[in-house]
């Protein structure tokens, strides 16, 4: 069971950082209301920082009760902790040091220097998955998991390349052909640096709901082929889809080789 893509096209780089910030921020006020807590999975790139930055500069970010988020991350750069490369540290800097999140909440891939390779810290990665998913149902026995390794991830936030690359699952590569793993290390991936951790394509499409959020001129043949519906192993993007929703939040530049009947016109002038 997976949802068809929707998409919502945005004027600019900054409203479509502004409109996946006014979501994120309704979602989780909405997930915490129905369920106490919520988790959120984070991606790095551009869009994916600018939308956190968006979130820290709202007014309406206090409506979320950011003590009672769970934080991930789909990828993180194989680096040392304080890198400024990091996606966790630049989710800290652009968000997390700002609102009040419950450092016990905040679960970060390993870093160069506390693990000895990628694959070490990748293999932590799905230790403190599965132990997430353990706390889960010993809090709620009757909770249904769709991977008893995994929790329940509300939203799962996903920055595509140009090479239509989500996470650090690029194109043809091993990452992305790995299955029955939860995480994968990734040795050579072409964007710096090499080294990386991932969840797999498997593990993201356990998500309750994923958004893709693409910016960009160079990034419209990525778009246009992932909404063509090509195969996931050549563009990557194509396979990720959320169990109750997939929402593609895109700028007119990335939107300029989209296939027509994918615009969901309600949608478009939503944000
Ligand atoms: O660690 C990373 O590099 C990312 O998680 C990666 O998957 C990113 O989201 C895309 O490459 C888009 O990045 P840009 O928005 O910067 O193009």
């Amino acid at each position: 069971m997976s949802a068809e893509p929707k998409v919502s096209i945005h004027p600019s780089q900054t409203s479509l950082a502004a409109a996946v910030a006014a979501r994120l921020i309704t979602r989780l006020v909405d997930v915490q209301s129905d369920r106490g807590t919520a988790t959120v999975v984070l991606t790095g790139g551009s869009i994916g920082t600018a939308a956190l930055r968006a979130v820290a500069e709202s007014p309406a970010h206090t409506a979320v009760d950011w003590s009672n988020v769970h934080v991930w991350w789909g990828d993180e750069r194989f680096l040392a902790a304080d890198d400024p490369e990091r996606n966790a540290v630049q989710a800290r800097a652009a968000l997390l040091d700002h609102v009040g999140v419950d450092p016990a909440k905040v679960h970060e891939f390993g870093a160069s220097d506390a693990f000895d390779d990628e694959d070490a810290a990748a293999a932590d990665y799905a230790a403190q998955l599965a132990a997430a998913a353990e706390a889960e149902l010993d809090a709620d026995p009757g909770a249904v998991q769709t991977d008893p390794r995994l929790p329940r991830f509300d939203v799962l936030l996903l920055g595509v390349g140009p090479d239509a690359h989500i996470a650090s699952l690029f194109p043809e590569m091993a990452g992305i052909r790995t299955k029955g793993s939860t995480t994968v290390g990734v040795a050579d991936a072409p964007k710096p640096p090499p080294k990386r951790g991932s969840l797999t394509l498997e593990t993201i499409n356990t998500a309750q709901e994923v958004w893709l959020s693409v910016s960009g001129s160079d990034k419209a043949g990525a778009v246009g082929l992932a909404l063509a519906g090509a195969g996931h192993v050549q563009v990557p993007a194509a396979g990720a889809r959320g169990l109750r929703k997939t929402l593609w939040l895109i700028d007119q530049d990335a939107a300029q080789k989209l296939p027509g009947r994918l615009i969901d016109h309600d949608e478009e002038q939503a944000g």
